[in-house]
Formats: C-alpha cells, structure tokens, sequence
C-alpha cells in the first residue's frame, strides 16, 4: 500500500473501468467541495491521510485512482515521469490519472484531496466502535492476527512450550475457520517463545472425566477429527513458520501444510510408539508419501527426531533460515507473498488439495479410530505416567 492508500488492483478490471470513463464522477460519494482555493492546511491533509486507512469499505479502483492522483499532484504538482506503456495497465491508468490533473495547483489538489476523504468517511456513516472479532476476544492460548494480509495463527503457551490443551484445540480450529473466511490471502501458524509447539498436552488425558476413560477417549477422538479436518478444508495457503522444536501432532498436521519453513535449530519429533500411540494428523499417509516408507517409519514408528536440515532434505520443511535472520528473512518473503492475487492463490490451492481431499478425510478417520483405542492400553497410560512422575524428556 502507497502512502496515498491505493492497493494493487487487477490491470484487467483496472482496464475496463478507465476506458469506460476517463472523467472521475463517483456514484454514491457527495463531494463536499469547501472551495479549492481555500487551500487545506497541510495537518488537514495529513489527517485525511490517515483516516483513509479507517476506512470499512472498498471505495472501489475508479476512487481509490482519483485519490492516489490527487495524492501525486498535491505532494509532487504535475505528472512528470514518463509515460508507462501500453501494456502496463496498472501504471498507464495511475499515470493518466495523475497526468488529467495537471492544470490543478498543489493547493487545490490537497483541498480536493481532503474533501473527497471526508466524503468517504461520511457515506460510511457516523462512527461507530467496532469489537474486535468474536474469536479474537475469545482465544486464551492464541495470538491471532491479520495484518498485510497475512492472519498470524500464534501458539501462545510459551510457559508450557505451546503444548495443546482440549481448549485449544477448540481455539485453533475456530481461528483455522475464521482465517479462512477473512479478508487475508494467506494465513501462518507459528510459536511464541523458544519452542513451535511441544504437541498434544499430556494432561488432556490425566483428569478422568464423568463418563469415564471410554467417553473421554471417544470425545477426544472426535475433537482431533474435527482439528485435522480444520487442516485438510482450509482454503488458502497455509505456511508454518517453525520458530523452535515440534513435537507430535504439530509435526504430522505439517504435511497438510502448503509451505513449511523453519529455523535451523528446530527440530522435528514424532515420537508415537514411546507413548504407546499412533500417528495422526494423516500423517500416516502424507509422510510416506513425501519422504518414502522408509524415512517415514524412522519417524513415526521409531521415534526419530531430525533436525531442520534433515527434515528440509525428506521433504518435510521446504526451506531452512539461519536462527539469526529467519523471522526477517521468513516474513519479508511472507509479505510478499500476500500481494499476490488471492483468488488465483487459493484457487490453486484447491486444485492441488481437491484431487485428495477425499483420501485425507478417510485417512483421519482411520487414524481417529485406531488413537481412540490406544488411548485406552496400558502402554499408553503407562507412557503418560511416566511422563509426569519421572518426567523423562522426549
Ligand atoms: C484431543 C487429543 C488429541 C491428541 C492427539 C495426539 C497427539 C499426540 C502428540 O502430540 S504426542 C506428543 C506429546 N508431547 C510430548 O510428549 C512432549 C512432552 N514434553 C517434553 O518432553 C518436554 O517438556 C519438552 C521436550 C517438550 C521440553 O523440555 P524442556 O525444554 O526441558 O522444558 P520442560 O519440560 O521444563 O517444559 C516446561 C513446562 O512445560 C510442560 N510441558 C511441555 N510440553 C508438555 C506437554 N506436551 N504436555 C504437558 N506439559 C508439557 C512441562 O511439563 C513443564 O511444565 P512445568 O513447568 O514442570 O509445570
């Protein structure tokens, strides 16, 4: 986004409507012209400036034009670079605009300026304070947010090395639905503190509920369903941003991912028959399938931990950054990323995800059924026994 808050709009729509008309009369919006040659003060120009950011709706590219060539002409006077071509239709349609404002002084291309803003700000009504989004206030063990379109989905558990409580789960899969409805272009998970995430809570499975341990197991299985499902439909982009360890279930939902990037000293565990478990997160086919049977059952089976650099060679992690710059150089290419035209984005994105959407769903189903049972051996809960009496680390 320019200072003057034009955003980069589709050339081909940019393209009709400016050679449909090349005059700025704007349906909807009463100019409030206070006299041109009064001239805004510079502070005026300056807070219309800033509010254009407030504003709620799109005024559309035949506006958003006007506003960016007003911008040019009351900052700089006449259009004086040269001419874009033919063919660059963003440029040649921001050019002409600025160019159509030449006979206009600096003076009363700020006026104009801050007219047309307030007329903006005044279509959209009397302010009124809006609350955050529902699921923003609710998250207690996420940061979520959405800036430069990119929603940031952050474990926020730090104490605990982001490991995932029932409530979380819960928490994540209505940020995962919520990311997917939202105005971003793609959406990032990543960790707050020293670790990504250290997987599923070992005490979503110490407290034994009313109902008993059947019950407990069955709704938990329902509720990894439900998480991983969250994974396979998710529309758009999806990019793991690997701050630190991942253990468990953070690690198998990654295959799911459409880019996993991590820092060189994370490192990737799956450590399932140490707990008495079994893979989840369809990683029971999605590791095999990027890494081989082989590799993959040094880490599902035999509780491999392999370092970034080895789970960027399996396939697992696309790229590996030096710790020193990975969240600079990490976001600077996520940025980027999030000016590309979103629906072509997530239209591929669900070329790619549709052809096995349908293996994915029956995969966590199997998966779901056989960790219900688990969940109820004696190798299992002998596993998290051990855990919290001896507190071996993994
Ligand atoms: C709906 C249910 C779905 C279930 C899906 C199935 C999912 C399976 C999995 O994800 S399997 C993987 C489970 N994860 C673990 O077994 C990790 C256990 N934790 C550890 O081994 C270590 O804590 C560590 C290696 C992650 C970190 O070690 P270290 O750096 O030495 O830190 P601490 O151990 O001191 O940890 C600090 C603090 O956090 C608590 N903690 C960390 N991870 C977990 C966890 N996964 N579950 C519960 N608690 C965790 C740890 O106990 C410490 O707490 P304390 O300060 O002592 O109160």
């Amino acid at each position: 986004m320019a200072a003057s808050g034009i955003k980069v709009i589709s050339p081909w729509r940019l393209f009709r409507f400016v050679r449909a008309s090349q005059v700025f009369r704007i349906p909807g919006v009463q100019l409030h012209t206070t006299g041109a040659l009064m001239g805004a003060s510079v502070e005026d120009f300056n807070n219309a400036k800033a509010q254009l950011g407030t504003l709620k709706k799109d005024p559309g590219n035949h506006v958003k034009l006007k506003i960016y060539a007003l911008f040019k002409q009351a900052t700089q006077g006449p259009c004086n670079t040269p001419k874009p071509g033919m063919l660059d239709f963003v440029n040649k349609a921001k050019w002409d605009a600025w160019k159509s404002l030449e006979s206009v002084s600096q003076e009363e291309a700020r006026q104009q300026y801050v007219d047309l803003i307030k007329s903006l700000v005044s279509a959209e009504g009397p302010a009124v304070a809006t609350p955050p989004p529902e699921s923003a206030q609710a998250f207690q063990s996420l940061l979520v947010t959405t800036e430069d379109g990119i929603t940031t989905i952050r474990f926020n558990r730090p104490e605990k090395k982001n490991a995932i409580t029932l409530d979380m789960y819960k928490e994540l899969i209505d940020a995962l639905h919520h990311a997917g409805k939202d105005d971003s272009v793609i959406t990032v998970m990543t960790g707050s503190g020293d670790f990504y995430c250290s997987g599923n809570d070992l005490n979503n499975f110490t407290g034994i509920p009313q109902g008993g341990i059947e019950k407990m197991a069955k709704d938990s299985g329902e509720l990894l369903k439900h998480y991983v499902k969250a994974y396979i439909d998710f529309p758009k982009p999806l990019i793991a941003v690997v701050n630190g360890p991942a253990l468990g279930v953070s690690v198998t939902v990654l295959g799911l991912f459409d880019v996993v990037y991590a820092t060189e000293s994370a490192t990737f565990h799956t450590p399932f028959s140490q707990l008495g478990q079994s893979p989840e997160g369809c990683s029971s086919y999605t590791f095999p399938k990027i890494m081989g049977n082989a590799k993959a059952s040094e880490m599902l089976l035999f509780n491999k931990k392999v370092t970034a650099t080895e789970a960027c060679n399996l396939g697992l992690v696309t790229e590996v950054f030096p710790d020193g710059s990975f969240q600079s150089e990490v976001w600077t290419r996520l940025k980027a990323y999030a000016k590309l035209p979103p629906k072509s984005l997530a239209l591929s994105k669900q070329l790619i995800r549709s052809k096995e959407k349908e293996k994915l769903h029956a995969v966590n189903d199997a998966e779901v059924e056989r960790l219900i049972e688990r969940w109820l051996s004696d190798e299992c809960m002998q596993a998290i026994m051990n855990f919290f009496q001896a507190k071996p680390k993994l």
